[in-house]
């Protein structure tokens, strides 16, 4: 049988975010939907922080309220403090997720406290999710590098992991923030993670800055990590991380573990088309290198 490979689709969120003017909710209603029906199980939607800081992500509470439902279908939205969670746990959600950082630069410039206080600030955050039994996704940025700080201590991304898991992090996604790590880095700081924690436990988050992301997820799959952060037509990045691009693109991911024999449940070309819809939308091309395939040999056979 086929070996599983979960996708955490975080297009609408970590892609959108980062767009330079919001895009309406009914638009991020109609990508959420579309994707859902692709096959994607798990899906960032929105997050609840400042509308001053992200105004992108304004509208999250309307959107969830208005989401379809889907059988399995995971929503999920990130949250930094006790305020988020207030307003993110009256919604229909099924995941949370806090996010910290293993540089204590970017922790300042991210979510304006150091990583010691970030942590505290998810004490809520987990006693209100643990009330209502949902689970709790913890993000940890700047794994292989820091935007401000250059390079970053595997010890550091380690240690943030293991103090989120001892929190109640039911999963830790490990997030190469600006794109910058090359496999054998990432391999090395997935095994460090792993030696402390369940690699079960453990998902990865690359962003595609240097067009490294597919090598790197490739060696962390073959360090046995089975969860997979992707952005659909490769949207995103972090508005805190000047310059980097988006996640790896879904449609990517998904023709890679096809091809290496890994089960998703996802159906390409049905991510292809929501890639489609929300890059229309942006008025610009896919950044998916799949979905531009796709589209060229579907081109040459409707000319046939
Ligand atoms: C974290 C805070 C909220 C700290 O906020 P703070 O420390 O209170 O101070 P602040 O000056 O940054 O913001 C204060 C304002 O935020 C309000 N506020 C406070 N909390 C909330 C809340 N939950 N929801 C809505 N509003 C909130 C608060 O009421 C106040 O409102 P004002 O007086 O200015 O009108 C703020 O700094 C912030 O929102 N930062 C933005 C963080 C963010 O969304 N970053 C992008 C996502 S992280 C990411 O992309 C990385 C990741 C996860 O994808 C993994 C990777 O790739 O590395």
């Amino acid at each position: 049988m086929a070996e599983h490979v979960t996708i955490v689709e975080v297009g609408p969120r970590d892609g959108l975010q980062n767009e330079p003017t919001a895009v309406p909710v009914e638009v991020r209603i109609e990508l959420v939907r579309q994707l859902a029906q692709a096959g994607l199980r798990s899906i960032e939607v929105g997050s609840f922080v400042s509308p001053r800081r992200i105004p992108q992500m304004a509208g999250t509470a309307e959107l969830l309220r208005s989401l379809p439902r889907f059988d399995e279908v995971i929503y999920g939205v990130l949250v930094p403090n006790e305020q988020g969670a207030l307003e993110a746990v009256e919604l229909p959600i099924q995941e949370l997720a806090v996010f910290a950082s293993a540089s204590e630069t970017f922790s300042q410039r991210n979510i304006n406290c150091s990583i010691d206080e970030s942590l505290d600030r998810f004490l809520p955050v987990m006693e209100l999710a643990q009330a209502r039994s949902i689970p709790v996704r913890g993000y940890v940025s700047c794994v292989l590098g820091c935007p401000y700080e250059g390079k970053v201590s595997v010890r550091s991304v380690v240690d943030v992991s293991r103090r989120l898991s001892a929190l109640g992090c039911r999963e830790i996604s490990l997030g190469d923030t600006i794109g910058i790590g090359t496999p054998r880095e990432a391999s090395a700081m997935v095994r460090a993670a792993a030696a402390e924690l369940p690699i079960d436990s453990l998902a990865v988050h690359f962003h595609d800055t240097r067009g490294q992301a597919l090598a790197n997820i490739l060696a962390c799959l073959d360090d046995g990590v089975r969860t997979i952060d992707s952005s659909v037509a490769g949207l995103g990045g972090c508005p805190y991380a000047p310059g980097a691009s988006g996640n790896v693109a879904t449609e990517d991911l998904v023709y890679m573990l096809d091809g290496l024999g890994m089960e998703t449940g996802i159906d390409v070309s049905a991510v292809a088309a929501a890639g489609d819809f929300i890059s229309r939308h942006l008025g610009r091309a896919t950044a998916s290198k799949v979905a531009r395939a796709l589209a060229v040999s579907a081109k040459q056979h409707s000319a046939l």
